[in-house]
């Protein structure tokens, strides 16, 4: 099927079917990508089952796992919640906004050895149903949920899927290595017993306790 004039989806199965449609070729076209997630048209009742906030920070919750090709996620910003810093692991991000406005801030990767402030490179606000993307050659990025009295909903598409990132610190430029999880999976909070599991695997030298500091595991960045 040609996907470079707009197939608009109806629903929001219909555009992970067509999704999956399209990252089972091997080259994909980012352009098509952002066109069909910006057409769809979001609508609550098709993702609500998904969407659970954490009154603190933002969280991920796994819409679908693509074939292996992707990860579709939904995350819920509560008012005023953001993301740190943070690169894309050298995957595609796709970033479309369903519910409410989400702050973009852009920054250059920190030179090699730098230890200064980071530099802001450009900023804009996401509405209603756009859909904004990111990789690691465009550079570094930050969201948030400007507002303080409105929660926001958005949907994001990483290819390759990655469970890890680094975020920068903005004063200093400085990395850290954290593994990402998930609030939820397909609809159901992710269980306690298997977050903690999952964070031995992640960790194995923590039987080790202390010796090499915390590692930082979160459902958030
Ligand atoms: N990339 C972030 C969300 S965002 O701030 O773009 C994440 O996957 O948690
Ligand atoms: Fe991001």
């Amino acid at each position: 099927m040609d996907h470079t004039e707009v197939t608009k989806p109806q629903t929001l199965d219909e555009l992970v079917q067509i999704l999956h449609d399209i990252f089972s070729s091997d080259k994909v076209n980012i352009e098509e990508v952002q066109n069909i997630m910006e057409s769809y048209e979001s609508n609550p009742l098709e993702w609500m089952k998904y969407a659970k906030f954490d009154p603190f920070r933002y969280t991920r919750n796994l819409v679908d796992e693509g074939n292996g090709k992707f990860n579709l996620m939904i995350l819920c910003w509560g008012e005023g919640h953001g993301s740190s810093i943070h690169d894309h692991t050298n995957s595609h991000c796709f970033l479309k906004i369903l519910q409410g406005n989400l702050k973009e801030t852009l920054y250059d990767w920190p030179k090699k050895k730098s230890n200064g402030e980071m530099v802001k490179k450009s900023e804009g606000v996401l509405k209603l149903d756009q859909c904004a993307y990111i990789n690691d050659s465009i550079g570094l990025h930050r969201v948030e949920n400007p507002s303080h009295t409105e929660t926001a909903v958005s949907l994001h598409l990483y290819s390759p899927p990655f469970d890890h990132c680094n975020t920068f610190d903005q004063r200093t430029g400085h990395k850290n290595k954290v593994k990402m999880t998930f609030w939820s999976k397909f609809g159901e909070r992710t269980p306690m017993v298997s977050a903690k599991l999952d964070f031995f695997w992640a960790n194995p030298y923590l039987v080790i306790p202390y010796r090499y500091g915390k590692p930082k595991v979160l459902n958030s960045i």
